[in-house]
């Protein structure tokens, strides 16, 4: 595969380093050359300085798997070994089957691209799955429904993505027509950067080549890097950054056979908004909405003003990210175990 290259004009703005990376640099630091990972392979990853692209050495404890895509590091520019990472401003991660250990999907992203098409792929119960992980992330999500262009009814899938949460973007396109590139040029202003998501086939790599910048020599290749899984399956496993029109950057990442969720509380708050707002209103103040008397967001569904479909893909939801949250993270993991039940 090619490798990647730098958005040009090639500066650390280019490459979406802004102050708070810079208040993180110490004053014995400032010899050290501040640069953003590019592709995390197992064993190797490259990143993007102003003057190129870099195989980075890794220090004798760190692993691949301790960096993720977007990274910003600071680098011996003598050895090209990684002295540490900066903290990230957001960080999206995914819980993989069989582990607790979330995989790291992308950091440092503005916003969360989440792509399906006007089509059989559209399911509501999944783009909650990312909204949720968007939400927790500290990212801005928008949904792009590419495959505009075959629909008849793309105007119904617009209206009920956006009917997903309160205020959430959402982008009909087709993601092989240029003018794609326009409609979302408000997400790939300079320094911006966007990550890409969805299932396989959706366009994601379609759309990255629309996006792509004339000088990202990483436009052409839509198959990435194929690697054998465990199970002996060919996946792709590659994520990359690449330059976009507008001067943002993007980072493209595989399809995704399951999503599960942990450790998402909050986002879970922000994206079922309606039912969180009622729940205060409930008898129990730990109230599942399920049978307990006095629920105010029972009271809404049989009232008609709220949805059941989205009550029991909530239900869905805060089940799993109960069951699948760790105890000892912090207050709302606590709170989210606690059993007993208390009267207001
Ligand atoms: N007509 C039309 N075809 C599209 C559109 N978006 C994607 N396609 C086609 O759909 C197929 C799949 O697109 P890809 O870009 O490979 O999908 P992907 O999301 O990158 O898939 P993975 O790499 O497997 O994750 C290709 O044949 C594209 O040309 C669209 O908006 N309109
Ligand atoms: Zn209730």
């Amino acid at each position: 595969m090619t490798e990647t290259r730098p958005p040009s004009p090639n500066s650390l703005a280019a490459l979406g380093w802004s102050k708070g990376f810079e208040d993180q640099v110490t004053p014995d630091e400032t010899a050290l050359a501040p640069m953003r990972i590019a592709t995390v392979h197992r064993s190797r990853v490259t990143a993007f300085s102003p003057s190129g692209a870099v195989k980075l050495n890794l220090p004798a404890h760190a692993s691949t798997t301790d960096f993720a895509v977007g990274d910003w590091v600071l680098v011996d520019p003598e050895t090209d070994t990684v002295s540490r990472r900066l903290e990230r401003k957001s960080l999206l991660r995914r819980r993989t089957e069989g582990t607790r250990a979330p995989q790291l999907i992308a950091a440092n992203i503005d916003t969360l691209f989440i792509v399906t098409s006007c089509n059989a792929d559209f399911n509501p119960a999944r783009l909650e799955r990312y909204l949720a992980l968007a939400n927790e992330a500290g990212t801005t999500p928008v949904i792009l429904l590419t495959k505009a262009d075959m629909a008849k009814d793309a105007a119904s899938y617009q209206s009920r993505a956006a009917a997903l949460q309160r205020g959430l973007a959402v982008v009909t396109l087709n993601a092989k027509d240029p003018e794609a590139a326009t409609a979302l040029a408000p997400w790939c202003a300079p320094g911006q950067t966007v990550a890409l998501v969805g299932s396989s086939g959706v366009g994601k790599s379609t759309l990255l080549n629309t996006l792509a910048a004339k000088d990202d020599a990483a436009a052409q290749p839509t198959s990435g890097i194929r690697e054998d899984d465990a199970k002996g399956r060919h996946t792709t496993t590659s994520r990359s950054l690449h330059a976009v029109k507008g001067g943002g950057l993007a980072i493209d990442t595989p399809g995704m056979r399951s999503l599960h969720v942990s450790d998402v509380g909050a986002g879970l708050d922000t994206l079922f908004a309606e039912i969180a707002e009622l729940a205060p209103e409930c008898r129990f103040r730990d109230c599942t909405h399920a049978h307990e008397p006095g629920c105010a967001v029972q009271a809404a569904v049989a009232a008609g003003t709220l949805d059941p479909g989205r009550l029991e893909r909530w239900r869905k939801l805060d089940t799993e990210n109960r069951v699948n949250t760790p105890v000892a993270t912090g207050p709302r993991g606590n709170k989210t175990i606690k059993k007993t039940r208390h009267k207001r």
